[in-house]
């Protein structure tokens, strides 16, 4: 917004507290005047971090590795160019599981910040972070000889945390992607949360040999491993977790571009088994709504870039 002809806010002569940015030991750090907050690590663009009404938003493992030798385990990485195992006879099938993008190191690009087109006076943080072929390492770069650009942006409202990412081919010869933001929402209680808006739709059932079904809840509770892939979603319809006691959205997930979204939660067993989950009973303490474009492949064109969007509202 221009303001240079109005007169400040809160009085002539002053001008609105600004969001602070931060960078240290490879962390981008932002807040607002209003007190939220949100940490991103180079290694991946992970957002590891993200403080709104007064609270930790997501959840973070207490043995996630921070030191760029292995994704981490939490918060928001970015799954691409290929979400789980690669296919056979793939140009993704040399890459490790969810590709490369959470476990190469990105640059910061810059930030930044504006008033919040919804409430008068909050203000908004931008920061964007770059990861393009030129910055993988040798064996990504062999597996996936692509000419690609990714610019992923974060932004920091009052209430909401945005992701969105923009993939740019910039080479010769088309390619073909999956993407997906693999959000570990923090809960306190994950037997005390339902998950809405998936009534009726298509999802593949990773702990039933990838089978296909219908999903039948209103309100699905997580009672045991979860692992879904929800098919041809209206990106603009939210996907709530509530709290079951009281019907209140905890969280609420808006998209652009991005049609399907995971359910995933380990439970007991799995969450074992994950040698950077920690403690073992901390499976009760997330739950993971993902959203990706995951169950086909976009395919882009030389000179062609795509967008794809998660607007996350915590609390409202
Ligand atoms: O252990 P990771 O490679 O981080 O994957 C963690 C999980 O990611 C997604 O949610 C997949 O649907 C799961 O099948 C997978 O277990």
């Amino acid at each position: 917004m221009d303001r240079s002809n109005k007169p400040s806010a809160i009085g002539l002569g002053k001008s609105l507290p600004q969001p602070t940015v931060s960078i240290q030991d490879n962390t981008v750090e932002a807040s607002l005047p209003t007190g939220e907050s949100v940490t991103v690590h180079l290694y991946g663009a992970t957002v590891t971090s993200w403080k709104a009404n007064g609270q930790e938003q997501l959840f973070l493992s207490q043995k996630a590795h921070l030191d760029g030798s292995k994704p981490i385990r939490g918060g928001i990485p970015v799954v691409f160019p290929v979400f789980g195992p690669p296919p056979k006879d793939h140009a993704t099938s040399a890459l490790p599981q969810h590709g490369f993008a959470r476990n190469s190191t990105w640059e910061y690009l810059g930030k930044s910040s504006s008033e919040s087109a919804d409430s008068q006076g909050d203000m908004t943080v931008k920061l964007d972070f770059g990861l393009s072929h030129t910055l993988l390492s040798e064996e990504f770069r062999k597996a996936w000889p692509y000419e690609f650009a990714l610019v992923y942006s974060v932004t920091l409202n009052k209430n909401s945390l945005m992701t969105a990412l923009e993939v740019r081919n910039e080479g010769k010869e088309n390619f073909d992607f999956q993407v997906l933001m693999h959000t570990y929402l923090s809960v306190e209680d994950i037997s005390a949360v339902r998950v809405k808006n998936l009534e009726s739709k298509t999802y593949i059932d990773k702990t039933q040999n990838a089978t296909s079904h219908t999903e039948a809840s209103n309100a699905l509770a997580i009672t045991g491993e979860t692992d879904r892939v929800y098919q041809a979603l209206d990106p603009a319809v939210p996907i709530i977790v509530s709290s079951a006691a009281d019907d209140k959205p905890l969280f609420s997930i808006t998209r652009e571009a991005l049609t399907d979204v995971v359910v995933w939660n380990p439970w007991i067993e799995k969450a074992k088994g994950m040698a950077d989950f920690a403690p073992d009973e901390a499976y009760k303490n997330m739950i993971c709504v993902e959203a990706g474009s995951v169950s086909g492949w976009q395919t882009l064109e030389a000179g062609d870039s795509w967008e794809g969007a998660q607007n996350i509202k915590s609390r409202l």
